[in-house]
């Protein structure tokens, strides 16, 4: 038996709680005597909110296993083109569900490895394990959180029950609560961890009229297009990405890019920042008028070569050219990172991929590097360690997320990430988009959504709700097809 990982915590269990020893604890112990020591204990005891050392004492704490081969966390798979197309598909949602963490001890002596598939225990040995995790794993608590060696996890008292003399398959982390066993245990208290790190503000990137309508399958009149831009400048939205010089073999339903940037250049306050994936569309866009422009690479070499037809380092070569013309003109770049937690065809996609990606666009000069889920698989327990790795190289104050809702786990993912310190959302009215080179990909989070969530929780967006929904309608109407917003079903109900 062997403990598992979970962020830079090993866990252990019994039927009432888990525990969560911290790496200086364990390193300062030894996880062979831990394991040791723990494995003689009864499992049945009830474990009082003690901290780690006590509960060792008291021998009342028991230890997950390894899962077998067969039982391997998604992320050390890959997922397979073949795997994505059906949404519906159990598997493919299992693959990424921490569910695969639950099985209990007794019935299979299974555990997980919560963080990038790694697996405690898997390796010849402890100290193999520890360094390999260090190398891979990035401590958030140098930006958001100082954790000392009494903070632990547990479970809430309760939630763990025994049904039917069967045991509960809700002690995996995803019901896990991460609590300070210091004083801090009051609501208020909880509430102000929450809320800790928390923006005030948080700018939102609207991408409807380009990663929205890129995807459609038919063509949108560029009137629509120029008026829809309109609108959502009119809503308060302070960033509105216009189009994209790509070329018009590759995505036809922007083809009309000249047109639409010219027609709304001279917009007061806006920025219109728009996609250019080398100089001919970056001096096409300039032509044209935009004084905003961003580059789009990939965590993913399979991804790269699909979506702009090369490699991670020759689209770097690529963008090194653009980013330094476009500086020495003064116009901002924006750098897009895509499939940031997963790939169409290559599966998993680690955060250090990711942060080497971010860190190029970052130090080639991007202003602000938006990091993409581009088919939406993520979930808060990807989303965390990949946002650590990056904003181990990238200041975080530069750093955007943006979520495609395939899943459902937007709203999730978009509160960890301002729980983590994060303030520039993107998303899209209604829910538009999807990126033609990412099969299964669904739209991003609707901008209405993330509105009224942002609304609820006192943060300030400077957009107009109502407005927005209106926008939302428009758009809709003009492309035949219900919202992709829930607020939006919601608020015609
Ligand atoms: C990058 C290329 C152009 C390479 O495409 P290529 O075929 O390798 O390029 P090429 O240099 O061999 O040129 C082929 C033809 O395209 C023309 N061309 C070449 N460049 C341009 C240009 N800028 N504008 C207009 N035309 C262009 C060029 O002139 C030539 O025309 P031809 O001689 O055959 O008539 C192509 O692969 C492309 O346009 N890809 C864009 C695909 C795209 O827009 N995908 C969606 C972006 S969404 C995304 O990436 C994710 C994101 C950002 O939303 C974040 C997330 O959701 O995670």
């Amino acid at each position: 038996m062997s403990p598992y990982l979970g962020f830079n915590h090993l866990v252990f269990q019994n039927h009432h709680h888990q525990i969560c020893f911290d790496e200086s604890n364990i390193k300062r112990k030894g996880v062979e005597k831990c394991t040791e020591e723990i494995d003689q204990l009864p499992t049945e005891n009830y474990l009082p909110s003690v901290a780690i050392e006590e509960a060792l004492l008291q021998k009342k704490v028991s230890v997950f296993s390894s899962p077998p081969a067969s039982e391997m966390s998604s992320l050390e798979e890959p997922l397979g083109l073949d795997k994505l197309p059906s949404l519906s598909t159990i598997d493919l949602s299992r693959r990424f569900s921490s569910k695969r963490c639950s099985t209990s001890v007794e019935e299979s002596g299974f555990g997980c490895c919560w963080i990038e598939g790694k697996n405690w225990g898997s390796s010849n040995s402890y100290k193999e394990d520890l360094k390999e995790y260090r190398r891979e794993a990035f401590i958030w608590r140098h930006h958001t959180r100082e954790i000392t060696h009494n903070d632990i996890i547990w479970e809430t008292e309760g939630r763990n029950h025994e049904t039917n003399g069967n045991r509960s398959h809700s002690r995996h982390m995803s019901n896990l609560q991460h609590i300070s066993i210091s004083n801090d245990t009051t609501p208020r208290d909880m509430t102000n961890k929450i809320f800790r790190g928390m923006p005030k503000y948080v700018k939102i990137v609207e991408v409807g009229p380009r990663d929205g309508l890129q995807n459609e399958k038919n063509l949108v009149p560029t009137s629509v297009k120029i008026e829809l831009i309109h609108r959502l400048l009119s809503c308060g939205l302070s960033v509105v990405e216009a189009t994209s010089f790509v070329s018009p073999k590759w995505v036809p339903q922007l083809a009309d890019a000249r047109e639409v940037v010219e027609a709304v250049k001279h917009l007061e306050g806006a920025r219109l920042p728009v996609l250019t994936p080398n100089l001919k569309g970056f001096e096409a866009a300039i032509a044209a008028g935009a004084k905003e422009i961003a580059v789009f690479a990939s965590a993913s070499e399979s991804f790269s070569k699909a979506n702009i037809n090369c490699t991670i380092e020759e689209s770097l070569i690529r963008y090194r050219d653009v980013i330094h013309t476009a500086t020495k003109l003064s116009i901002p770049v924006r750098g897009y990172v895509s499939c940031v937690i997963g790939c169409p065809v290559e599966g998993a996609v680690s955060p250090s991929k990711v942060a080497y990606v971010a860190k190029k666009l970052h130090d080639m000069g991007c202003s602000e590097i938006s990091l993409g889920d581009t088919i939406g698989i993520g979930t808060p327990g990807t989303v965390i360690p990949m946002l650590e790795a990056v904003m181990e190289v990238v200041p975080i104050e530069k750093l955007a997320v943006h979520f495609h809702d395939t899943y459902g786990q937007s709203l999730p993912n978009i509160l960890v990430s301002l729980q983590m310190g994060i303030s520039i959302v993107d998303s899209s009215v209604a829910g538009l988009g999807g990126c033609p080179y990412a099969k299964g990909a669904s739209g991003n989070v609707a901008t209405e959504d993330v509105v009224y969530m942002l609304n609820g929780l006192g943060i300030k967006t400077n957009v107009d709700l109502t407005k927005l929904l209106q926008t939302g309608e428009f758009i809709c109407k003009n492309l035949g097809r219900p919202s992709g917003s829930k607020v939006a079903v919601a608020a015609k109900i």
